[in-house]
This record gives structure tokens, sequence and C-alpha cells, in this order.
């Protein structure tokens, strides 16, 4: 029999599927049982114009049969097959898609959706067999036909025997080489498994001849291969079901099966959008971050379905960073897919959808914040810090979007606030949003510098995430209502101290003239405090760098080194401060050791480290023993 030839650019573009199109080669599967569903979708389509034919859903299958003695893998449909013009056309041709031409002269729309369109994916089951006969028979002609091909020096068509119209395709499957295993097209939990992953949804039964160890009849212990027929897809997305068909559990269940997540999840979000681009998503809020959550490692991204095919197992193009969080799929029949059906060939309708579901998850976390505090406080304490790390990011960008989603602790609530609860609460004359930080709310609770604004009668938020006072330096303000730490230096509540404290100042310039020198390049300033009551001594910070983002600059692994311009405040009518006087007037040494124990008692009060411990414990006996 001569052989045909493919034509000559058909060659070089086999040779590209073969080796460059793909990334995996497991998608071949895919490729053909795409092209078998798209088979049985053509008898629907012209079911539903033609008088003659009657489409029964419960007729179609698909069949994967492997057979290890043969080395063979077959894939059968009961599809429309392929007259012999057809089999010269559409396989003869590489990049000749019929499915693409039967969209457009039946001008689809929607329901059944035809996947096919590049006319490439059939030559990727020559990425794992040597030899691939096609034999098929199509609805319109008597006759059946082999087609048969080892790659690229061309293929044979001659007739056969065949009664039942559709196509059955065979692969001899590759040997093994030192790389590759191709024993595993021939194994059925693998089979099973690439079929789940990327095909579960085809609309028609994927069934397979399945071995299952079963009890032997009328023994108790006694074992059996009993060889089986199952569907192994489960064909109906639960995405296309209906809302009202689905309950939780079915959503657990589907969380759970995707392994999304090992946790039950906090959330889920089903949508349905026939828009501009026309698309179903389910997402899901996790309850726990996962182990990784917060390094490097974490991937984040949702499956990608092109009509019900998985197309790319985690798609980042689809969710910001702040969300990253957020598990689940997205399947739409609007995507410009490239050729391997692992790329999107522009990004617009992504763009649209992405943009899209950002809306929605925002407004599904601001719901569960309204609705079911504890459910929200739950998830802010495993994604809180992602969304202030979002606050923060690529220059403040999102933080409109994210600021209502914020908790913080309250000094007077004694639990998490949002920013809105705390500016509706404020009183009239209170300028400012008052914050203070610390590693826990325990020691924030007991930082002088608290004192003033507390005494006040003001509120304080509590931030002890690193990242947090970063965050809300780039939100700047909230309500048009000020950020201030209660360690800055003008704090907007001082007024009828300011007379008393600028006395105070001048009466003792010296003195504090003195302890700065004492400190030297330790601190900026040696000043009266405005906001001490109880305390004798505290230490603040200058400018825009406070206290608090010292340590955390400092600590990062990289060299990066900062200094706050720190400013040593001491409380004038503390019993204290009388001791310093006196020392000033009558013994500059005892002078000298009381500025540098408040100076450390100062750092520890902070959180930082004393520079010398050795030093201020001596100091310490030396007062101890006068
Ligand atoms: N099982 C089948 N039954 C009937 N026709 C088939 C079958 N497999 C392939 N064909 C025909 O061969 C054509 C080429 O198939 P191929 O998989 O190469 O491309 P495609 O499915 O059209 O597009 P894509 O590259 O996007 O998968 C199909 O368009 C279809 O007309």
């Amino acid at each position: 029999m001569a052989k045909r030839e493919f034509k000559a650019e058909s060659k070089k573009l086999l040779d590209m599927v073969i080796n460059s199109i793909y990334s995996k080669r497991e998608v071949f599967l895919r490729e053909l049982i795409s092209n078998a569903s798209d088979a049985i979708d053509k008898i629907y389509y012209r079911a539903l114009t033609d008088d003659h034919l009657t489409f029964n859903q419960s007729d179609y299958y698909i069949k994967i049969d492997p057979n290890k003695d043969t080395r063979t893998l077959k894939v059968i449909d009961t599809g429309i097959g392929m007259t012999k013009e057809e089999l010269e056309s559409n396989l003869g041709t590489i990049a000749r898609s019929g499915s693409f031409d039967f969209k457009n002269e039946n001008e689809l729309k929607d329901g059944y959706d035809i996947i096919g369109q590049f006319g490439v994916g059939f030559y990727a089951a020559f990425m794992v067999a040597d030899t691939v006969t096609v034999m098929t028979k199509s609805l319109d002609s008597d006759e059946a036909y082999k087609w048969e091909s080892q790659g690229s020096d061309g293929y044979t068509i001659e007739t056969i025997d065949k009664k039942e119209p559709g196509t059955e395709i065979i692969l001899e499957i590759k040997e093994n080489t030192e790389d590759e295993n191709y024993d595993e097209y021939l194994e059925e939990y693998r089979l099973k498994q690439i079929v789940k992953k990327y095909s579960d949804f085809i609309r028609y039964p994927i069934k397979m001849d399945v071995t299952e160890s079963k009890l032997k009849e009328g023994t108790e212990d006694e074992y059996e291969d009993v060889i089986e027929e199952q569907t192994i897809n489960s064909m109906v997305p639960i995405w296309k079901k209906n809302k009202s068909e689905l309950t939780d559990e079915d959503y657990e269940n589907f969380y759970n099966e995707k392994h999304y997540g090992y946790d039950k999840p906090l959330k889920h979000i089903h949508i349905n959008v026939d828009g501009t681009v026309r698309y179903n998503a389910i997402l899901y809020i996790p309850e726990n971050a996962p182990y990784n959550y917060y390094t490097k490692e974490y991937e984040k991204g949702l499956e990608l379905y092109s009509n019900g095919v998985l197309i790319m197992e985690k798609c980042a193009d689809l969710l910001p960073d702040y969300f990253s969080f957020v598990k689940g799929m997205v399947d739409s029949e609007d995507l410009s897919l490239n050729i391997s059906r692992e790329m999107l060939q522009h990004d617009r309708q992504l763009k649209i959808i992405a943009k899209n579901i950002n809306k929605k998850i925002k407004t599904q976390l601001l719901s569960i914040l309204r609705d079911d505090r504890e459910k929200y406080e739950k998830f802010y304490a495993s994604f809180g810090q992602q969304l202030k790390f979002g606050v923060y990011s690529d220059y403040g960008m999102n933080k409109e979007l994210l600021q209502d989603l914020l908790l913080f602790y309250s000094s007077k609530e004694k639990k998490l606030v949002t920013l809105e609860e705390y500016v509706s609460r404020m009183p009239e004359d209170q300028k400012y949003i008052y914050y203070a930080t610390g590693d826990s709310n325990e020691r924030i609770e007991k930082l002088p510098q608290t004192e003033m604004v507390a005494e006040k009668g003001y509120e304080i938020l509590y931030f002890t995430d690193e990242i947090d006072e970063f965050a809300i330096k780039m939100l700047m303000n909230y309500k048009e209502k000020e950020f201030k730490s209660v360690s800055s230096g003008d704090l907007g509540i001082e007024e009828d101290e300011n007379k008393e404290s600028e006395e105070k100042e001048e009466e003792n310039k010296d003195l504090f003239a003195s302890m700065k020198e004492i400190l030297a390049d330790k601190v900026k300033d040696v000043r009266v405090s405005k906001r001490l009551r109880s305390h004798p001594v505290c230490l603040t910070a200058e400018g825009e760098i406070s206290i608090e983002m010292e340590k955390v600059i400092n600590a990062m692994p990289d060299d990066q080194q900062i200094k706050a311009d720190k400013v040593l405040e001491i409380n004038v009518n503390h019993d204290v401060f009388q001791s310093l006087q006196n020392a000033y007037e009558n013994d500059k040494e005892k002078l000298s050791l009381y500025t540098n124990l408040l100076y450390n008692q100062a750092l520890l009060i902070e959180g930082l480290p004393v520079s010398d411990p050795v030093e201020f414990t001596n100091d310490i006996c030396k007062v101890m023993v006068p």
C-alpha cells in the first residue's frame, strides 16, 4: 500500500507537536478524550436539526482500554466518526481542525461546546506512541477506514470492516527509555489519575475496565481480582450545577477531593457570570494557612478550565497577592488558548475575570466581617498579616480596597476592632487615630508612652505584628483621620501641659544638656516628657523612623541597618527627677550613673537590648550600696 506523505510544512509541525508544544506527555490523553467528546457532540448537534436522528445521551460514551500484553492503549468513542475525505483532510493535514470548521459552519453558541480548534491535539499521541492507528466509520458513510502512521514519514489509509459509527484510536506505546517511563500509560491507576486531572468534567462517561480485589463469594477472607467496567470521570462539574441544588457538604467534598486544603473551608463562593466574558468559578476561603503560606515556597493560583478541561493547575494571574490564600477554580468558554492549551494567547478575558473575582472576594470577606465576626476573626488570625502586606506593598496601590478588612486590638474594647469602628467612636476633640507598638498586647498595655493618651480617655490600637506600623504608614490616614503613634513627638493633646513643660525645660536646660552629653550619640535629645504620668522615663522617636521600625528592619537578614532618632523623655513630676537635680548640683559621677541607668531602663521597656548588661547590673549595685 502506497504511503501518503504529510504535507511538507506538516512534517515540521508534527515534529514540533511531538517535541515542543506540550510540556507534559500525559496531556496526549486529554487531547484524544477531548476529540472523542467533540465527535459525540457533533452527533448531538446534528440531531438538533435532523429529524431522522435522535440523540439518546446514554448511548454515547468514551472508553479507554489499556493492554500490557500487546502494549497498546485504545481510546474508543461512539461519536460521529470520519469519512475517507475527512480522514485525509483532518489527520493528513496537521493544523487543520475539522472541529473548528464544524463550529463555524454550525454557528454554535452555548450548551455543548466543541473543544478542538487548532488541529494539532491528535498528534500529541506520537509523544507516547510509535504507531498510531485510527479505525473509524462515519455516521454518513457505509464504509469504514483504517488510518495508520508512525509519525513524520506519512500515513496509510485502507478500507476495513466496522459496523457501528465511531472511532477507535490505537496507540502502540513506546518502549521505556533511560529517561522516560512509558509503561505508566498502560497502568490503570495512572490512566485514571490523568483522566481525573484533565478530563473529569467531560460530559460523556469515560469508561475503563478496572481491576478490583473483592471478597470471593462464599468465603470470609479470600479475595479475587474482579474486572469491572467503571465510569472514571465525574461528568457534571459541580460549578455548572444550580446553586440551589448544592449543599455546604457538596462544596466541602469538592474542596477535599481537589486537595485545595486539608481543613474545612471557612466559606465558599460560587460565581456564575454570563456577561462579556462568561465564566463559572468556585472559590474557597480556607480556615487555616497552609504550613508554607508565609514562605517563598507557597504558590498562589486558581485552577483554570476551558469548557471543563483543565488548562492550568495554578493560574497565578487570577489572584492578587493579598488574596493569595484563596483556593478554587475558574471555568470559562471564552478563553483564547494558545496551541498547547497550557497558556492564554492574550489575557484580556483573564484580566476581566480576575478583576471580577477580586471584587467578589472582597465583598464576601466584608460580609463575613459584618455577619459572623467570630468566623472573620478566625480567618484574620490565619491571613490578616497577608492583608496588611497587601496594604503596604505596591506602594500602597491597594490600600483603599483593603483598609476596611483590617482589624487591630483595641485598648478600650479589649478585642479586635475595625478602623471604621474606631473612628465612629472617636470623641469630637480627638484629632488622631492613636496606636502603640510592641511584642504583645500585655506588653503594650504597660508601656509608659500610652499613659497620657489613655488618661485622656482615647482608644489606642495595639500593633503587635511587625508589618503593622509599615502598613499604617502607607495608609497614612483613615476617613481623613491621621494615624499617630503614642510615642511620637506631638500627640496633639498636650495643650495644658505645654506651658508648664516649657518652663521646666528652660529651668533645667543645663541638666538636660549634661545628660545628653553623658549619653552622647545614643540619643538625639533629653527632654521634659509631656506624656508620662507614673513612669520616670521613656524613649520616643523623632522623625519618620520609629523605634519599632528600627527593630524590625535591623532584625532582617540583610545588612541594612537603620537608626531611629531617639529622645529620652523625663517625667519631671516623678521623685526620680529630684534625685537627678541633686546629683547635677552635687555629684557629677552620680548624675552619669543615674542617666545611664534611666536610659537602659527605657531601652528595656521598649524591648530593646541594653548594650552592656554587665555594666547595667553593676550600676544597679552601685545604687544599692551607695
Ligand atoms: N475521535 C475522533 N472522531 C472524529 N473526528 C476526529 C476524532 N479525532 C480527531 N478528529 C478530527 O480530526 C481533527 C483534528 O484533530 P486534532 O486533535 O488534531 O485537532 P482539534 O481537536 O481540531 O484541535 P486542537 O488542536 O485544538 O485539539 C478534528 O478537528 C476532528 O475533525
